[in-house]
């Protein structure tokens, strides 16, 4: 027999109720209410808003505002003779206006067609009240008038008795001003208008909810069709304005998500009848995949006014600080916070990737502090404008230009080596948390001031046949590890692909900047595993985004920046200003000092080789740390520096493994198992290395 506990109560009820049970209990139907939960769980909206709690953005709202009222003021100070003609010109008009409209008001003619209509329905009653109410305000007006007029008379007669002409003129001056205001049209104001503004349409619900429901996504058109258009798309908040535009949140149909609006933006914009550089369709996936925030601007973003680079002029820059480097879409500024980041920005050719890089090499120019490593290795010139403050620098990609590249990337490989051992034995007093703060790399006395190396299509230097390798084995080294050592490395490419972005690149960059791309495997390659799934696509961008991107890593959520504008001479004057700084600060180095850097001689010994060479031929297995210790004193001016971490930074392209061997610390005589490798594979190396080089 059935136990009441397995009878199925909800089938039989729906059965006798004839519909099907409720799916959503009462507690979930129940409206929401205030916890203290919720509110511990809310969201906190700033007290300061943004633009006020950051000095530059501050700077600049002044800025503008002093500019405008400026403006203004003397825009109508040029045109004030124009106004006093018109006002001349409209006093007649305006005193046959003053006296009309006196004699309507004394007779109360405001009142005559309701009087007129009292009289037409005979309501005799109605009218002898209104008539009495006429009686009664011509006589207190006529009075007021009376006494306005004696007033008058006795106040211009003492004028012209005892006032002197000035007062006169004063007088008359305000009279005919005011009769002009008076006689002005309604249809021709008196004064100009200073700025000329263009209002986009409004962005209205019903806007919204027929373009999406014209753009062709299947889901959207399924909810539209089954539950109406009001239903099927529902707004999370109301439409408001933000900055210069639109902000419309909405949430899409269930099982529809953002990325499929986001794909069809030129649908979207084309429905919407807005130029695409206006529509800017984004999603918030912290909410839920089908959140869409739909920004509309009034004017298309790669075409409206931009503000000039903050630093362009005046003022000095801090790494460890976020350095201006663009604005989004409501023009507010974006910096990116280069300490400790690694960065890769990518896009098609054009789009402006060079003038991103270039903006970052400028503002660490601005940081006397900053060491910068500069590659153009398209060798168009593009970073000439920072020669004269880099330290490194070096423009083509032949033969030589990677040599020289690979001799700093030794050095600075070195660098990293050393900067972690100082790093280690710092007392934590002086380095919590074994990281650079500013004081310390104003020290120069530890020399852990930050290195910004940027290389522009570094391709050029991992595709190169003899040194690729090893320059990309040293990136990757750099990106990784190089951030916490105070060492940032930028790389710009237009092929974002493995053999450009080695993964160990564009796997580990903490900051990404990409401009448009082309298709899901490249967007990925620059903004991130999967950032295409989730919707954020610069496929989107159209070949006019000039300097327009997703900047990734600054905030908590991606953003589309347009980076400042700087071009070649304006950037040329701001390395004037940068270099006279570092002159002042006795902060000149290397290349900008003219010093000789023998990129030959450093690259042309190979590192495979000079191993070979302090690997004892009795030794069948040999630390890292021994031949460290071997090359520095070999060739001082290539190995100075170097330490295990290197020795298998060089060996990593040539596939000789790295492991714990056991060998004597000839120190202690004691044995011990280190990192380090066999002699045999060493020479089996080189002698494929030999072989390929002879193959050509
Ligand atoms: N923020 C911007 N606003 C307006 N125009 C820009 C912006 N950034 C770049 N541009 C313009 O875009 C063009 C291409 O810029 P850039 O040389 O930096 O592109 P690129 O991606 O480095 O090109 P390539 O792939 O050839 O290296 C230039 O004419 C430049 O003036």
């Amino acid at each position: 027999m059935t136990s009441p506990d397995d009878f199925d109560w909800a089938r039989h009820e729906a059965e006798l109720t004839g519909g099907p049970p409720p799916v959503d209990t009462p507690e979930a139907l129940a409206p929401q209410r205030w916890s203290a939960a919720g509110l511990r769980a809310a969201k906190r909206r700033p007290i300061i808003p943004a633009w006020a709690r950051s000095r530059t953005e501050l700077k600049i709202q002044a800025r503008w505002v002093v500019a405008y009222y400026t403006h203004v003021w003397a825009y109508h100070l040029t045109r004030s003779p124009k106004y006093a003609a018109k006002l001349v010109v409209r006093a007649p008009r305006g005193a046959v206006r003053l006296v009309a409209g006196t004699a309507r008001w004394v007779a109360d003619a405001e009142g005559a067609p309701v009087r007129a209509a009292a009289v037409r329905r005979e309501n005799a009653e109605e009218y002898l009240k209104l008539s009495r109410q006429r009686d009664a305000r011509v006589r207190l007006r006529t009075a007021l008038l009376v006494a306005f007029v004696v007033g008058g008379t006795a106040t211009a007669g003492l004028l012209v008795v005892a006032g002197t002409e000035a007062a006169w003129y004063a007088v008359l001056v305000a009279v005919v001003a005011v009769l002009g205001v008076a006689g002005t049209p309604a249809d021709r104001p008196l004064v100009d208008t200073a700025v000329s503004t263009t209002r986009a349409p409004n962005l209205t619900s019903d806007v919204v909810l027929s373009a999406l429901g014209a753009i062709g996504v299947a889901g959207i058109n399924q909810a539209i069709s089954r539950r109406g258009l009001q239903d099927a798309i529902r707004f999370a908040e109301p439409i408001s304005r933000d900055g210069p535009g639109w902000r419309a949140v909405v949430d899409l149909p269930p099982g529809v998500t953002v990325d499929q609006v986001v794909e069809k933006r030129k649908e979207l914009a084309s429905a919407l009848s807005r130029p695409l550089g206006c529509v800017w369709p984004e999603g918030n996936v912290e909410v839920h995949p089908g959140r869409l925030v739909l920004w509309v601007g009034d004017e298309d973003l790669s075409k409206a006014e931009q503000p000039a680079w903050p630093l362009l002029k005046d003022g000095t820059a801090s790494l460890f600080r976020p350095v201006p480097f663009g604005t989004d879409q409501r023009g507010q500024p974006v910096g990116v916070t280069l300490m400790f980041a690694s960065m890769v920005i990518g896009s098609i050719p054009r789009m402006g990737k060079t003038v991103a890089a270039r903006l970052l090499l400028l503002a660490a120019a601005l940081d006397v502090l900053a060491e910068i490593h500069a590659y153009d290795l398209k060798g168009m010139g593009d970073l000439a404008p920072v020669e004269p403050v880099c330290h490194r620098y070096r423009a083509g990609s032949d033969d030589d230009d990677v040599a020289y590249g690979l001799a700093d990337m030794r050095e600075l490989s070195a660098e990293l080596a050393r900067r972690a051992r100082v790093l280690r034995e710092l007392p934590r007093e002086l380095c919590p948390e074994s990281k650079i703060t500013p004081e310390l790399a104003a020290r120069t006395a530890y020399r852990l001031h930050p290195i910004l190396i940027v290389v522009d299509e570094p391709q050029r230097w991992f595709e190169h046949s003899e040194y690729g390798e090893e320059l990309r084995e040293i990136a990757e080294d750099l990106v990784r590890r190089g951030p916490a050592a105070g060492i940032i490395a930028v790389f710009a490419t237009q092929r974002p692909d493995a053999k450009s972005l080695p993964t160990g690149i564009s796997g580990n960059a903490v900051l990404r900047f990409c401009l448009k791309v082309m298709g899901q495997m490249e967007n990925d390659m620059v903004l991130g595993t999967s950032a295409y799934r989730n919707g954020l696509r610069a496929t989107m961008f159209s070949r006019r985004d000039l300097g327009i991107g997703y900047l990734a890593g600054e905030g908590d959520e991606p953003q589309i920046t347009r980076t400042y504008n700087v071009d070649g001479p304006a950037a040329e004057v701001v390395v004037r200003r940068a270099r006279a700084l570092r002159e002042n600060a006795g902060r000149i180095t290397g290349h900008a000092l003219g010093e000789e850097f023998a990129p030959a001689a450093v690259a042309s010994v190979s590192v495979l080789d000079d191993i070979a060479a302090v690997v004892l031929s009795g030794e069948t297995k040999v630390w890292c740390e021994t031949v460290a210790a071997r090359l520095a004193q070999l060739r001082p001016d290539a190995y100075a520096g170097w330490d295990s971490e290197q020795v298998t930074v060089a060996l990593k392209p040539y596939r000789v493994k790295v492991r714990q061997v056991w060998g004597t610390d000839r120190s202690t005589g004691l044995g011990a198992n280190r990192r380090g490798f066999e002699r045999a594979q060493l020479l089996a190396a080189i002698a494929e290395r030999n072989r390929r080089r002879d193959a050509g």
